[in-house]
């Protein structure tokens, strides 16, 4: 009887219960919440623009205690970002929206970022169509006015704003190159229809080689920055296995340089460990998996010795691109001396012609040159450019007795001959022809 009355009890409880909910003023939510995590593999694009779009909007309301305030060193303007626990309200054609900010910290020290969009329900088709869309759009756009890339590792989920200062207009190379190669790029990005009417995926190789400290790296910024395309960094040492592969080029985002460098060392470190993933296993790979979902891709290797890599990676439709950067040649100079010393009729200083003469019979790398030009002050009046380019002549002739004494041995970099950048175009839909 006892155990009955108990039954009956508890039933009454719950449906009394279930009764309350119903009728609570909670119960009938009218509005909805959508949740939009942070992601890296791969990244949630939602986020990513909501991250952006936010602050071009009014961030600071009557309800607002912090906000997040920052600039770097090369940052025109101070950045404002949303604090955790923060509200901001957004209105797009009528309807009221909500972005609110959390950041939650583990025990473990893992720590998941989201943002959590509320709005009426009967939105929620508009919301998910219309809106979103307007909110990545609008954040491709300010990415392109601020140039803000970034620059991630792959293989870890940081990621950094780029800030390399490099353009096409601070690299020494000769204005021919210079040209070919934005000419291949603007090319490149111009071509989806192409891509998707040959069946190819939308991507294109370059190789960058020559000896350490001639602008390699310097090169990839000033693409990145003229195409404003985000930088990912891939090392191969690091991957195992085909599913470790997919999973990081999965979570790279179109529209982006992919970098692989030193791939002469990633290629022995593979054959060495007899395992892990080789230069023309990823390239087969990417060709399977870009095709079907990767847009606007770019991968640049790099090497400071072409002649140790496999014939068949330096094809068409692998390396497109060749690009050869060399020690540093005249022409060069002029352009290092223009950014550096704001010197712009270098042929007609009396020491030109000796420098000239001295970068013709010596290998030195632009790197090497740019550290010389660099102890001078910021402000050079015109003793202090004679004063530079006397110190540059000095360099250049203890490089050049270096040089002479160590010219016994087989020279390292046969590459690096005093030639100006060399481009060479390997492929047949290609307008440039080869150098
Ligand atoms: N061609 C160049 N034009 C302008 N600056 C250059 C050039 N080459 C080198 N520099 C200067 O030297 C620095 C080092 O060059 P960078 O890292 O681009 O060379 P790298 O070829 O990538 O070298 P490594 O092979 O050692 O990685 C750059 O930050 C830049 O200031």
């Amino acid at each position: 009887m006892n155990f009955i009355v108990e039954e009956l009890m508890l039933f009454i409880s719950t449906a009394l219960n279930y009764l309350a909910t119903l009728f609570s003023p909670g119960h009938y939510h009218h509005d909805l919440t959508f949740i939009i995590r942070q992601k890296s593999t791969p990244p949630n694009q939602v986020y990513d623009a909501a991250e952006l779009y936010l602050p071009s909007i009014e961030l600071i309301n009557p309800s607002t205690r912090t906000i997040g305030v920052s600039k770097t060193p090369r940052q025109e303007a101070v950045k404002l970002a949303m604090e955790s626990g923060e509200q901001i309200a957004d209105t797009f054609e009528d309807i009221n929206l909500n972005w609110l900010y959390v950041v939650q910290t583990f025990p473990s020290g893992q720590v998941t970022r989201r943002f959590e969009l509320t709005f009426h329900k009967k939105h929620k088709d508009k919301v998910l169509t219309s809106y979103l869309r307007h909110v990545v759009t609008r954040a491709e756009a300010i990415k392109k006015e601020e140039k803000i890339l970034k620059l991630r590792s792959v293989n870890s989920p940081s990621r950094v704003d780029l800030e390399h200062p490099a353009t096409f207009e601070t690299i020494a190379m000769g204005p021919d190159q210079k040209t070919k190669i934005i000419k291949d790029l603007d090319r490149f990005v111009r071509r989806r229809e192409f891509y998707k009417k040959v069946g190819k995926a939308w991507k294109r190789g370059y190789l960058l080689y020559g000896p350490p400290g001639t602008g390699k790296s310097s090169l990839i910024a000033a693409m990145a920055n003229h195409l404003k395309f985000d930088v990912y960094e891939l090392e191969l040492d690091g991957i195992y296995s085909d599913s470790q592969l997919k999973s990081v080029l999965l979570s790279t985002a179109n529209r982006s340089i992919l970098v692989i460098e030193d791939i002469d060392f990633s290629a022995v470190n593979a054959r060495k460990r007899k395992c892990g993933i080789t230069v023309s296993g990823l390239l087969n790979f990417m060709d399977g998996l870009w095709s079907s979902c990767g847009d606007e891709r770019i991968i640049v290797f790099t090497t400071n010795h072409k002649d140790r890599l496999e014939p068949a990676l330096l094809r068409p439709g692998r390396m497109d691109v060749h690009i050869h950067m060399s020690y540093c040649t005249p022409h060069a100079f002029k352009v290092l001396a223009s950014n550096y010393l704001g010197v712009q009729d270098l042929d007609r200083h009396p020491l030109y012609g000796e420098i000239a003469g001295l970068l013709e019979s010596t290998e030195v790398a632009p790197a090497e040159v740019c550290e010389e030009l660099l102890k001078r002050d910021d402000d050079v009046d015109d003793d202090d450019v004679d004063a530079a380019l006397e110190g540059v002549v000095k360099f250049l002739k203890l490089k050049k007795l270096e040089g002479d004494n160590n010219n016994i041995d087989e020279p390292e970099f046969q590459e690096g001959k005093r030639q100006d950048v060399d481009v060479s175009v390997n492929d047949d839909d290609s307008e440039s022809s080869s150098t």
